[in-house]
């Protein structure tokens, strides 16, 4: 087994990549992914879920390669593995296992996890009380606090989570956001979402993919500078909604005789509308019109 490296980077490095399924192809010329939390966002059919199985080594790529700290899968593939913790979207659990037994079960596969530990993930997912529970009976949420514990399992340095919110209730999911700001310090965090506005708080980094090609990788930071268009708030009688297009509205409230908008534009659509700073959901929606 190669020696774990003080001061690991946990970087992820991927060069000339393709995966080809059907009439659909990943294609990577290079990139380099940092520790920290990296929300990969996209369309639907955009690759996502097919990124994170790739990283996962669920599927091989036709060509190319992914380096894990400086390690491929030709040479370290069960080392490497080790290290990765993944969540894939529509995950089957065996439905006569107990929650606890399922967990004992993944924990065995990834090399006798310590009784300590899979108790201590079994508390920071809420699932001690329903340890004796046998999966067929656990609700849709519990199931994903489920799935997603054993993620975790074994402190693995690369964690690839496909849509890890759904399901979950407002306080799990806040209890989910702070458990993975945690664990970013000193791992590699990869999670595909369509839940932007959730992860604007702890998000380190953005992977921007579409048609199967990375369009953008950087800091939130990046991600909010330098847009053509710019997020207006403001409030109109509703008779006037209709003078707007729907593609330049990304919020809408509505009350009997008002509509509170918020509006992507390169002016204020009228004067009593204010500029406000674009969160990541805001700098998506502009850069997927550009890009149109
Ligand atoms: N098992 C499969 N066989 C053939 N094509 C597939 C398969 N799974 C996915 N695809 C195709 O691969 C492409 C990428 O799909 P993928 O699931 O990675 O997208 P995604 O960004 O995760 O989408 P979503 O947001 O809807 O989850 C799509 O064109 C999809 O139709």
């Amino acid at each position: 087994m190669p020696p774990i490296i003080e001061g690991a980077s946990f970087m992820l490095v991927i060069q000339d990549l393709s995966y080809v399924r059907e009439d659909f192809e990943l294609s990577i010329d290079y990139i380099e992914i940092n520790k920290g939390i990296t929300i990969v966002v996209g369309s639907n059919g955009a690759g996502k879920s097919t990124f994170l199985q790739l990283l996962a080594t669920a599927i091989t790529p036709d060509k190319g390669i992914v380096v894990y700290d400086g390690l491929t899968i030709e040479d370290n593939l069960p080392f490497v593995r080790s290290e990765i913790g993944f969540l894939p979207t529509g995950m089957e659990i065996y439905e006569e296992m107990t929650a606890r037994k399922f967990l004992n079960y993944m924990s065995q596969l990834k090399g006798n996890v310590h009784k300590t530990e899979l108790d201590a993930v079994m508390s920071t997912f809420a699932l001690i009380e329903i340890k004796n529970k046998k999966v067929k009976k656990l609700s849709q949420g519990m199931k994903q606090r489920l799935c997603a514990a054993q993620a975790f399992l074994g402190n693995p340095s690369y964690i690839l989570l496909d849509e890890p919110l759904t399901s979950l209730d407002r306080m799990e999911r806040q209890r989910f956001l702070s458990y993975c700001k945690k664990q970013s310090r000193k791992k590699t965090i990869l999670i595909a979402t369509h839940e932007l506005n959730e992860w604007e708080a702890i998000a380190d980094h953005i992977l921007w993919l579409d048609g199967g090609n990375i369009i953008f990788y950087g800091s939130c930071d990046d991600w909010k500078t330098d847009l053509p268009l710019s997020v207006w708030v403001g409030t109109i009688p509703n008779e006037l909604l209709s003078s707007f297009q729907d593609e330049n509205m990304i919020a809408l409230k509505l009350t009997e005789q008002e509509a509170e908008l918020r509006i992507i534009a390169k002016c204020p659509p009228f004067p009593s509308f204010q500029k406000v700073s674009p969160t990541i959901e805001d700098a998506y929606f502009i850069r997927k019109r550009m890009l149109k």
